[in-house]
């Protein structure tokens, strides 16, 4: 479990992080969520006692990272997989990290074998790709088999195999009952991968829920009805103060779009009752893109502003972010 209370962080005028208040509970996968310059990694790193809060306070099953004995046994994590000394095996590497939390020499064995990277351990992990140096910084994670596990953009840049592996992967840890917290800006694998979802801009708390309550939340549901009775079930409908709109579907000819608090079930049930056929019924869920876009949308508009208005900041990526996070195959 992870706790942060009113945590806040400043450099100078920019407050990266703003009295923020969450948890993060076992057994499950929450997502991190946030456009760029929102305060995930310094979050992360306040989590991991690599920056000191400005005010607030973040535990770790009730203690502060620097009050932990062996923090390795009790927390892990992966911000940057390519940290790793090129030059160094992948077995000295770890073997070298588990001495420095005076870990078990059987620990670099068990973490090597859990990623799946026994058979290469010996190469240089500078010949590494970026899928295998994925899976050393996670098997650094492991090392002490933590209960707390932090990922800092884990799947950025693997094909779509090495994507699915650490899916799973991180599945698996959840299902052990560990408490695993993933940032990504990979929101249509995010849906997948995360159960819960803990969202903020500009440092502060967006949502913190459920992966499907923030998406039904943000960005409500829609009935498609396809019937050759369009016009005369719109109207039974507005009868029944519900919006409805027709339009052309692909191939489909013309569908009605139903929003509003109405099951699939009453729409038909009403059709029955005036005696309209139905061709199709289908609850249409948003999903998280759209649901991340309507709850984020100011915070992004308003870096994206903020920063075009300061030409010298080194963040002009908000704008383009807007994009990334927005586009339809951002998940290679
Ligand atoms: N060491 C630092 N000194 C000054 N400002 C910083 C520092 N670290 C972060 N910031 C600022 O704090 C804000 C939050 O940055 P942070 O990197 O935590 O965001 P993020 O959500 O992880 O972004 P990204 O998704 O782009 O990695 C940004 O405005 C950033 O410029």
């Amino acid at each position: 479990m992870i706790e942060a209370q009113g945590l806040t962080k400043r450099y100078g005028a920019t407050v990266a992080v703003d009295n923020l208040s969450f948890e993060v509970k076992p057994g499950k996968v929450t997502g991190f969520l946030g456009p760029n310059g929102a305060g995930k990694s310094t979050t992360m790193r306040m989590i991991l006692g690599l920056d000191t809060p400005t005010s607030g306070d973040v535990r770790i099953d009730g203690q502060r990272y620097r009050d932990l004995h062996q923090p390795l046994t009790k927390i892990g994590a992966l911000l940057d997989a390519k940290w790793v000394h090129p030059n160094r095996s992948a077995r000295a590497h770890l073997a070298w990290m588990a001495a420095s939390n005076k870990l078990p020499k059987s620990s670099v064995d068990k973490a090597l074998e859990m990623v799946g990277l026994t058979s290469v351990a010996n190469k240089r992990a500078g010949a590494y790709s970026l899928g295998m140096s994925q899976r050393l910084g996670i098997a650094g994670a492991l090392l002490g088999d933590p209960e707390v596990l932090l990922f800092d953009e884990p799947v950025n840049g693997l094909d779509p195999e090495g994507i699915l592996w650490i899916r799973n992967f991180m599945h698996r840890l959840a299902s052990e009952g560990r408490t695993v917290l993933v940032s990504s800006h990979l929101l249509s694998e995010m849906a997948q991968t995360a159960e819960e979802l803990i969202v903020i801009g500009r440092g502060k708390l967006i949502a913190q829920s459920s992966t499907q309550e923030f998406v039904d939340r943000a960005s409500g549901t829609t009935i498609k009805v396809r019937s050759p009775q369009l016009d005369q079930l719109a109207g039974v409908l507005n009868q029944q103060q519900l919006v409805t709109r027709i339009e052309d579907v692909d191939k489909q000819g013309k569908a009605l779009f139903v929003e509003g608090d109405l099951t699939t079930d009453q729409i038909g049930e009403a059709a029955a009752a005036h005696g309209i056929v139905l061709h199709e019924l289908t609850l249409q869920r948003g999903s998280l893109e759209q649901a991340f876009m309507q709850m984020t949308g100011d915070s992004v508009q308003y870096h994206a502003h903020d920063e075009l208005a300061h030409v010298g900041d080194v963040r002009l990526d908000a704008p383009s972010n807007v994009e990334v996070v927005s586009g339809p195959k951002e998940d290679n």
